[in-house]
């Protein structure tokens, strides 16, 4: 048994046993267990099912999923969105619902070939999604996003948008364009959303964003210039906050938040904390 969550290809469907999660519109479906459910039994549920994908092991067991049309009624269960089990689940667990939301969302947005309309099919031994009349393959969608802290001195630049949670504060995002280096999109992104000019980019690190399918690319970048002119309708507000007085700050978990912490332990002389996965 090889302990710990391992993504794979494909796993033969046909196959009985192993652990199901159930997703639909509403999240993963859970019981006071948790979202990872006997296959056959949840099977044997009257549940409507679009696909079953096998996704991975968790300690060896295969883990499939079952992307619905609905979300069913099952006794003794609930829905729960994905944002939830981030910012309380288990670590592990999270890691195997981000991964089944994306393949789920994936498959669910590419039942039909983008440039003839056919049906697709599901690629032997592969993840990928197939038109034959094309010879076109789709693989699960992955887009990039910068997101960046950027300092001066014990000052950080912080922003909220008007999704946000009432109060707090987070550093600055934005998707990649095409034509784009990550440097390019996030001199970019800065100078919409706030009109600065920032200095010496370094890369921090990344992280899966599977809402829906963002790979975030860390920075970090010192100001070079301008006044905070925050982009109508995106930046609610943005403003330089002392170190000493942080606002309410993004989740633990969010390579947001990891950031800001990263800046001020080193300000500070603390012990650096660790990138969430
Ligand atoms: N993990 C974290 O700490 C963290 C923190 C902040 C933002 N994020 C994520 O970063 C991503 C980008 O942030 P943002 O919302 O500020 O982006 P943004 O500033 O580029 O603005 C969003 C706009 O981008 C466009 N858009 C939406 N999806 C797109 C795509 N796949 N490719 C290109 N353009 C697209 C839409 O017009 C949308 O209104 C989001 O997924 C967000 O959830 C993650
Ligand atoms: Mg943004
Ligand atoms: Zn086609």
């Amino acid at each position: 048994m090889t302990p710990g969550w391992i993504t794979t290809t494909l796993l033969d469907n046909d196959a009985p046993g192993g652990w199901a999660v159930a997703r639909s519109r509403e999240g993963f479906l859970l019981d006071d267990n948790g979202p990872l459910f006997p296959r056959e039994w949840l099977k044997r549920q009257d549940l409507s099912v679009l696909a079953e994908h096998g996704i991975g092991h968790l300690d060896g067991e295969p883990v499939y999923l079952l992307e619905l049309n609905s979300p069913g009624d099952v006794p003794g269960c609930r829905w729960h969105g994905l944002r939830a089990f981030m910012l309380q689940g288990d670590h592990r667990l999270y890691k195997v619902l981000g991964y089944a939301a994306q393949i789920g969302t994936w498959a669910r947005e590419h039942r039909f070939c983008g440039s003839c309309g056919q049906a697709m099919v599901q690629v032997p031994r592969e993840r990928a999604m197939f038109c034959q009349a094309c010879d076109l393959r789709s693989y699960p969608r992955i887009s990039p996003s910068m997101i960046v802290l950027i300092t001066r001195g014990d000052e950080i630049l912080l922003a909220r948008s008007p999704r946000f949670v009432t109060g707090v504060y987070s550093t600055l995002a934005g998707f990649a364009e095409p034509g784009e280096s990550a440097e390019d999109c996030l001199i970019r992104e800065v100078r919409e959303e706030v009109q600065v000019e920032v200095q010496n980019i370094q890369y921090v690190g990344s992280q899966c964003w599977p809402f829906p399918h963002s790979m975030m690319l860390g920075f970090h970048a010192e100001y070079a210039g301008g006044e905070i002119v925050p982009q109508a309708d995106e930046i609610e507000d943005a403003q330089w906050f002392n170190i000493h007085q942080l606002p309410p700050l993004p989740a633990s978990r969010s390579i947001a938040r990891y950031l800001i912490d990263l800046y001020v332990a080193r300000r500070l002389g603390h012990a650096e904390p660790v990138l969430p996965g």
